[in-house]
């Protein structure tokens, strides 16, 4: 597999198939929604469009990066996320790197957004399609951001080679800026365990795709092949 690894300025054509990554926080957020039973993530363009969704829809829950503000449920933190029930509902997030990685890229025929949590998953969603060539969208700092290009580089081995040791790539992560800021609390809207549920290796057992629907770019879990039928189509 030829594995590409490109910040959201240096996309210039939609890739065939992306991975968007976002370790701190968004697609650990994500993932944690849909582990609190969010059926769906609609990813907003702008706060604007987020707040007129919510408007227009007033049982979804709209969740934004930064501090909390008027108008949104949630902020976007796994540690806050985690005591939250989304059964059923339909969140809508705008965050500053993720969902605008994931927007960038939403004319490939096949988005997934990812981070530690949902790696195993992703990969071997991966596997199962078979991909030739597979664009990873390094969200954060330009796509210099270390926890996201750790991740990704991750996801690519596990992909091609079996038994690739997470130790390293985790260690990365967790000596990223990001990892710092969150810990010494520069980032608004976190809990004190963020850092750590965002380097929770495989917490949950789903990728998760990004989708066209009616012309919103739509999130959703998404059931990993078994063992069996992990060999390339
Ligand atoms: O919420 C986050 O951690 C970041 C905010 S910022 O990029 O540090 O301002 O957003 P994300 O899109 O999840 O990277
Ligand atoms: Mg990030």
């Amino acid at each position: 597999m030829d594995s590409r690894f490109v910040g959201i300025t240096e996309l210039v054509e939609a890739p065939s198939v992306a991975v968007v990554v976002d370790v701190m926080r968004a697609f650990t957020v994500a993932a944690w929604a849909f582990a609190q039973g969010a059926e769906k993530i609609v990813l907003a363009e702008s706060l604007d469009e987020a707040l007129a969704l919510k408007a227009r829809h007033p049982d979804w829950a709209a969740l934004k990066d930064g501090p909390p503000a008027p108008g949104f449920d949630m902020v976007n933190s796994p540690g806050l996320l985690r005591s939250v029930d989304l059964r059923g509902r339909t969140v809508v997030q705008k965050t500053t790197a993720g969902t605008v990685g994931a927007l960038a890229v939403k004319e490939a025929s096949l988005v997934l957004c990812a981070g530690f949590v949902v790696a195993e998953a992703t990969a071997r969603l991966l596997r199962a399609r078979g991909s030739d060539g597979v664009t990873f969208v390094v969200t954060g700092e330009d796509g210099r951001a270390e926890e996201d290009l750790a991740c990704a580089r991750y996801i690519a081995r596990r992909v091609t080679g079996a038994g690739t040791d997470a130790a390293g790539f985790l260690r990365r992560a967790a000596g990223s800026r990001a990892a710092a800021e969150l810990a010494e609390g520069v980032r608004q809207g976190a809990h004190p365990d963020d850092v750590a549920l965002c380097l929770e290796l495989d917490r949950f057992p789903f990728a998760m795709v990004a989708t066209s629907e009616d012309s919103l770019m739509v999130l959703r879990p998404h059931a990993v092949p078994s063992l069996a039928d992990d060999a390339p189509i």
